[in-house]
């Protein structure tokens, strides 16, 4: 059920993706106290910043989605920055959140946390049973940290911090950028940029044959925000669809969302990541959330989006 509308919510990573999207679906729900800051105002990585800014701020809930994110390429090129940097700001906002008392925190993992051979769809109980999908381990690594500092608190002091899993996640506010992006916006750009100067052959990294789950991230928002409003029972929870498909029906369908008829190419020379990493949703449905976003209808909204705003939004970060 609803929160009171003036509990300060913290939103950490809030002009982000997923950040910006929870601070409108909380806004739309008539909460009125919401705090961010920018990575300019307060570096998430200096522990004594953020205390002085709990201090000053005293949130009531804590809604983790600052990372340093990117996609295959970005993550196997800087591991030491996504091992460390996530470590360095999950660690700085679960335990200055936990020592100013704050009763609800929600931290933002994802679905490669899991074991890159794992069996699918992947179950929460899966976590820690085989070893990680290369690629990004690091990372990998530092969100399993974060699981695992909000499943302690959670058993040792009986506060209610969870984990949220999602999968992949695209949408509004995405990083476009064809370096450090993830898979599905940098199909968008690349289609495109390829049509607008003649339906140009298209490069897309691996072999094509990897499948990949995706969730519109304002329906991400939206179970963020069921989380927050309700007591779960347990620490860990999937996010997803429960629905994959492969790299290759992915890129042939954005081809034909924006309409490009050239050719497309596959450079094998880029990884191709781990196999599959479809999740088992199964725990968050009974908890009572269930995605309801297509993944057509949510391309063509995220393509509408880039659309508008392509000339003014460039997201690089490295
Ligand atoms: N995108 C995806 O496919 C998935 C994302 N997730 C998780 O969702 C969360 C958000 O991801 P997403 O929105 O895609 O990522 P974005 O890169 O869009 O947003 C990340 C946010 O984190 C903030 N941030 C990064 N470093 C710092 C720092 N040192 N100090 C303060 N703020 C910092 C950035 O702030 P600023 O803009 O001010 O620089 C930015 O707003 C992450 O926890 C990620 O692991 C999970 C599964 C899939
Ligand atoms: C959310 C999740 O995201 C990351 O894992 P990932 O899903 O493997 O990342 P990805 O989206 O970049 O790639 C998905 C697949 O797509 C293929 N692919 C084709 N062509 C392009 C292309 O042009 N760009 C990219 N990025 N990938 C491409 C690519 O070769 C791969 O097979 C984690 O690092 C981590 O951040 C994480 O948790």
């Amino acid at each position: 059920m609803k929160l009171n509308l003036d509990i300060r919510i913290y939103i950490a990573g809030h002009r982000g993706m997923v950040g910006s999207a929870i601070w409108r679906k909380l806004e739309a729900e008539g909460y009125t106290n919401l705090i961010g800051k920018t990575s300019t105002e307060l570096d998430l990585r200096n522990q004594a910043a953020v205390r002085e800014f709990f201090e000053k701020e005293k949130p009531e809930v804590v809604i983790d989605a600052a990372a340093r994110v990117g996609g295959i390429l970005a993550n196997n090129e800087h591991p030491y920055q996504f091992l460390m940097e996530n470590l360095q700001i999950q660690n700085n906002l679960i335990d200055t959140a936990f020592h100013a008392g704050v009763d609800k925190f929600i931290f933002l993992g994802s679905s490669c946390i899991y074991p890159k051979l794992a069996p699918q769809p992947l179950k929460e109980e899966y976590l820690l049973t085989a070893p990680l999908e290369p690629t990004n381990e690091w990372y990998a690594i530092a969100k399993i940290a974060g699981v695992k500092a909000c499943e302690a608190i959670r058993k040792q002091y009986g506060k209610d911090y969870i984990s949220l899993m999602p999968t992949n996640l695209y949408g509004p506010f995405d990083n476009f950028d064809l370096k450090t992006s993830h898979v599905l916006p940098a199909m968008i750009r690349k289609f495109y940029d390829a049509k607008q100067k003649g339906d140009l052959p298209v490069t897309l990294w691996g072999s094509g044959n990897p499948m990949r789950e995706f969730l519109y991230v304002e329906d991400l928002a939206e179970a963020v925000v069921f989380a927050m409003e309700n007591k779960f029972a347990d620490n860990l929870y999937n996010v997803g669809t429960g629905k994959d498909l492969t790299i290759r029906e992915l890129a042939e369908l954005i081809q034909k969302i924006v309409g490009h008829t050239g050719e497309i190419i596959w450079d094998s020379t880029k990884p191709d990541g781990t196999p599959r990493k479809l999740m088992d949703v199964s725990k968050m449905e009974r908890a009572g959330w269930k995605a309801k976003t297509s993944l057509e209808e949510g391309i063509k909204r995220t393509y509408a989006w880039f659309l508008e705003n392509q000339e003014s939004y460039k997201k690089v970060k490295l």
